[in-house]
């Protein structure tokens, strides 16, 4: 569905307001940001670095453009243009009452308003405004811009087809929107969040186990299997064969013994505050805040990859983010005109600073890369898109030939020039010569790409429309000529 966003506005841009921003940005969404806090502008630049380094690390296609980052000294110069506006201020009815009467006042008719509340239901929120149909719970997990869930929470004075608007364009920037069939104080996830903080929280008092001791129970353990199975799936599988009928005959009654203390809160006073801090420093102040979600973030970008690999939970919605980042990066390529006698010019990059090497240039494995970055778009360009690919079919790199001719610096743009040097109905093979802004070549790269079916594992003709295009292809640079060192073997010495 069409969801009409093109730019987005934050209210309030802490920890989760500028993951918020974080993650549209990244995902090609401009941001207009207002919040009084002093350092705005400071924790916003060092939340983004840690985010676009993380996503460097997690998305293996190119990242493409980030959106415009604006600030603003009011919300309604904030709001005036935006299509989505989140609202990410402190957790105080109050507040977010204020909030939400200067973002009405200003914001366009359709403008979708989002809350990040952890707690409030959205009839409280709806309370007192002019048009509470407009106002809804978008309730995000930090770090914003990895976590993909988002809880969408509404009343009946919404319009169910600006909740649908809202879920595409979270889709859209890589989340999963989970839909709460009813309002309730604190959603669906935050009522487990809580619950197991107040266990926590009783065992520290009762001197059971310090922080570390609770973070190990978690980290080492249970903590691992949620991450992928959550708790109904884990603990179906932990009935055995018999599965959760046996399960819940087995435990179910341990309910109504003593396991938990949830009936009861503890009062947070300053002796058990001061306990808990304290414990906490010794547990983690050895690193700075910035550190530990640099920490955090590489655990997750290991945690939702491997999901990817297998397909399951968090890591399907890290798939599709990144094939709308190779559609997305690829977009402007299928543009691209075929000329006779012209190789193609269907990608472009910029070296990243961590691409370099102890030497000061862009390390080995990178060249290769870029020059597969440019294989995609060309498999793009002929016609080898998702819908392709879901027939069953694509191409494998079954020979690579790199030649590093230059060394590249960190920032140098860099050009990728296609030609198709020759073909038969099941293999294409390919030269990408990479030129700096100079127009030095800097690498080329010779390939061999063998068609394939996927899904019997073995080579197979290409099908239309990828052989209409080639053809076209194959004749406009009929003419361009093999370069001599195009097919040579490495030399002998
Ligand atoms: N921290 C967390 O783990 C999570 C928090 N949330 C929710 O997100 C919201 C924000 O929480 P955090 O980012 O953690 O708080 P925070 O304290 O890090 O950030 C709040 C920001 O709002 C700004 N602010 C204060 N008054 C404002 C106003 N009138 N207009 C615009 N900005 C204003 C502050 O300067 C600050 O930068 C809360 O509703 C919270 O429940 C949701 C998910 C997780
Ligand atoms: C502690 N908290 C209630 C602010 C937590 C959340 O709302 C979600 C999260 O990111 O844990």
């Amino acid at each position: 569905m069409a969801h009409g966003v093109k730019k987005a506005a934050a209210i309030g841009g802490g920890v989760i307001g500028g993951g918020w921003v974080a993650r549209f940005l990244l995902n090609g969404i401009d941001v207009a940001v207002y919040d009084p806090h002093p350092e705005a502008k400071r924790i916003m630049s060092e939340i983004l670095a840690n985010a676009e380094r993380a996503y460097a690390k997690m998305l293996l296609p190119p990242l493409g453009e980030m959106g415009t980052l604006t600030f603003h000294d009011t919300i309604a110069d904030a709001v005036k243009d935006a299509d989505y506006i989140q609202e990410s201020v402190p957790e105080r009815l109050d507040i977010k009452h204020k909030v939400f009467a200067e973002i009405e006042a200003t914001a366009k008719k359709g403008a979708l308003i989002g809350s990040s509340t952890s707690g409030y239901k959205p009839s409280e929120l709806q309370d007192g405004a002019k048009h509470p149909e407009r106002i809804f719970v978008a309730h995000p997990f930090n770090p914003v811009y990895l976590l993909p869930l988002v809880e969408l929470v509404r009343t009946e004075k919404n319009d169910p087809k600006a909740l649908d608007r809202a879920a595409a364009f979270l889709t859209e920037v890589g989340m999963k929107p989970l839909h709460v069939r009813k309002e309730i104080d604190a959603h669906i996830a935050d009522r487990f969040l809580e619950a197991v903080w107040r266990e926590g929280l009783w065992l520290i008092k009762d001197g059971i186990a310090t922080t570390e001791e609770i973070d190990d129970a978690i980290r080492f353990g249970f903590g691992l299997r949620w991450a992928q199975m959550g708790l109904f799936e884990t603990y179906r599988v932990a009935g055995g064969e018999a599965g959760m009928r046996h399960f819940i005959a087995q435990f179910g009654p341990c309910l109504s013994w003593p396991w938990t203390k949830l009936m009861d809160v503890p009062e947070l006073t300053d002796e058990l505050v001061e306990m808990i801090a304290t414990q906490s420093d010794e547990q983690s102040g050895k690193y700075t805040i910035r550190e530990l979600e640099r920490i955090r973030d590489d655990n997750l970008v290991g945690i939702l990859q491997a999901l990817k690999a297998n397909d399951w939970g968090a890591g399907q919605s890290l798939k599709e983010m990144e094939n709308r980042f190779y559609a997305k990066a690829h977009a402007g390529s299928a543009k691209t005109e075929i000329e006779d006698g012209k190789p193609l010019q269907l990608y472009s990059t910029q070296v990243r600073g961590d691409w370099v090497d102890y030497n000061g240039h862009m390390t080995e494995f990178r060249y290769l890369q870029v020059l597969a970055d440019g294989t995609d778009a060309f498999l793009i360009f002929i016609g080898m898109d998702e819908t392709y690919r879901k027939r069953g079919l694509s191409i494998y790199t079954v020979e690579t030939h790199i030649r590093h001719v230059r060394e590249c610096k960190a920032g140098e743009k860099l050009t990728l020039y296609t030609r198709l040097l020759g073909k038969d109905e099941k293999r294409l093979r390919i030269l990408h010569e990479v030129l700096n802004e100079a127009g030095d070549v800097v690498c080329t790269g010779e390939h061999m790409l063998l068609h394939v079916n996927t899904e019997e594992a073995r080579a197979c003709p290409m099908e239309s429309p990828v052989t209409d295009r080639v053809e076209t292809i194959a004749r406009a640079h009929g003419g361009i000529g093999t370069p001599e060192f195009a097919g040579r073997p490495i030399r002998t010495i």
